[in-house]
């Protein structure tokens, strides 16, 4: 594999249904201190509130959505088109969350009808999810979970647009858990979602697509994680709210 340098760095920060003035202005003064990091940053604001953080954001973060529906307008009540989330201001777009592949029971064919629908019909980038539940690693399912779900995915990602995704890989039992995966868990499957996208199309593309880690990363475990070779940066929630999210931002770094 290509050394993780050949690929840019990356930190999403999710910030889930997270958001108040005083949160707004924390996170902002978090991001005014990562100018100098090397690292394509993004943060996702629940909907409602992308206008106000577009708006007050240092200019070199991009703004994600952290969810949407595959079409541009129509009777679809409580959701939002894509082109919607470009109008307020939206490079990127979170699809496949575990969050809402298990409370909002959405399925590896409804994210296929989604992400096909944002790489072909606009120009939003796609952070797609994945991610074992620990019944399925305890009974040593993580690489045929993982691997269904990236191959959902890859249905509808033609070769020449996986620079406009980035694979997050977050085992449901380190989300919110305070358990971070070892580096070397991580690694493990992230070496195997390479090679595994590698058969499914070709080395080239393998080397230069990204693969985020998350589950409880924080500024105390961002380090050790970020040196593992196939691992490209993070997808952040709660330390995504806090100052460390500076130093997650800048782990390669420092
Ligand atoms: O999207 C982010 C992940 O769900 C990780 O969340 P967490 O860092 O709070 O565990």
């Amino acid at each position: 594999m290509a050394g993780a340098n050949a690929r840019r760095f990356f930190v999403g920060g999710n910030w889930k249904m997270n958001y108040s003035q005083a949160v707004l202005e924390k996170v902002n003064d978090a991001l005014g201190k990562t100018k100098d990091a090397e690292a394509d940053i993004v943060c996702a604001p629940p909907a409602l509130f992308i206008k106000d953080f577009v708006s007050s954001k240092p200019s070199h973060v991009q703004v994600a959505a952290q969810n949407c529906y595959h079409a541009k307008e129509g009777a679809f009540t409580g959701e939002i088109s894509p082109e919607m989330l470009k109008e307020a201001g939206c490079t990127w777009v979170i699809l496949g969350h575990s969050e809402r592949r298990t409370l909002f029971n959405e399925d590896d064919e409804f994210l296929k009808k989604k992400i096909d629908y944002v790489l072909n019909k606009t120009d939003i980038n796609v952070i797609a999810c994945i991610g074992e539940t620990l019944q399925e690693r305890e009974s040593g399912k993580t690489n045929e979970v993982v691997e269904r779900q990236v191959k959902a995915y890859q249905e509808k990602i033609a070769n020449n647009q996986y620079d406009r995704v980035v694979i997050a890989y977050e085992p449901v039992w380190a989300i919110g858990t305070g358990k971070v995966a070892t580096p070397q868990q991580a690694q493990e499957v992230h070496d195997h979602l390479r090679k595994f996208i590698e058969k499914n199309t070709n080395g080239d593309i393998a080397k230069k697509v990204r693969i985020i880690y998350g589950g409880s990363v924080t500024g105390a475990s961002c380090k050790e994680l970020a040196q593992q070779a196939d691992i490209d940066g993070f997808l952040v929630g709660g330390a995504s709210l806090k100052p460390e999210f500076e130093q997650i931002c800048k782990a390669r770094q420092n």
